[in-house]
């Protein structure tokens, strides 16, 4: 008995103890955790195509045909809010079917303007909005939409912009997990969201292009 119980102590203290502190110690990136739940990982790096800078990738892992495998994070604004001194020379602002535009720089005037829009919304602990990605250490590793590049004759494309409107009884605590903001705020509408889904199964290694002038909705 005494014996049994030493044998136990001793495969807590030495196997048990040691994997928990490495666990506790070590965080969980968010890549990691996005590998653990959906089965891959989308990067931004150098694109296929020659003079096309970067592109998105998938990593790690493989993503089956229908799913979704990155969201176009930005500042969302209605037909008529001002935009023109964010729109000049600016290649990230993405047209919805019914011309809610979504300008998901991350750079210059369009960067400080999703950050003071999060920032004016901020509901007490809650923020309503992720902000992480425009930094070096973004939480939400999907948010990186914006960098697909656009198809051509030798890439066709493997995914496809899908555009939604966030109901709303979505939880307000979860909102911080969003790459979009409102440039201002219409008490009928809800927050515009576009996300990208793959047309086909997509192999660890491969560029993500999607069609620029198409939107299924
Ligand atoms: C929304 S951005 C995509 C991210 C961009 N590649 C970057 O590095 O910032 C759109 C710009 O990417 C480039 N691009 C996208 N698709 C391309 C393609 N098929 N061939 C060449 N350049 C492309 C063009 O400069 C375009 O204005």
């Amino acid at each position: 008995m005494l014996r049994s119980l030493r044998r136990r102590w001793d495969g807590y203290k030495y196997r048990f103890v040691p994997w928990l502190a490495l666990n506790l110690r070590r965080k969980r990136s968010p890549e990691e955790v996005l590998f653990n739940t959906l089965g891959f990982t989308v990067t931004r790096d150098r694109s296929s195509l020659v003079s096309a800078g970067t592109g998105v990738f998938v990593t790690k892992g493989f993503v089956p045909k229908g799913t979704l495998v990155s969201m176009y994070p930005g500042t969302v604004y209605r037909k008529h809010e001002p935009i023109f001194f964010q729109s000049l020379g600016n290649p990230f602002i993405f047209r919805c079917i019914d011309g809610i535009l979504i300008d998901g720089n991350d750079k210059g005037l369009s960067r400080s303007v999703y950050r003071s829009c999060s920032r004016r919304d901020q509901l007490g602990p809650f923020q309503m909005s992720d902000e992480s990605w425009l930094t070096s250490a973004p939480q939400n590793p999907l948010a990186v939409g914006q960098y697909v590049n656009n198809c051509s004759r030798e890439k066709a494309a493997n995914v496809c912009y899908q555009e939604f409107d966030v109901p709303g009884y979505f939880p307000v605590e979860l909102k911080q997990y969003l790459p979009n903001i409102v440039y201002s705020h219409d008490i009928e509408s809800h927050l515009r969201c576009v996300v990208l889904v793959t047309l086909r199964d997509i192999k660890q290694g491969e560029e993500l292009f999607s069609n620029y002038y198409t939107v299924v909705n």
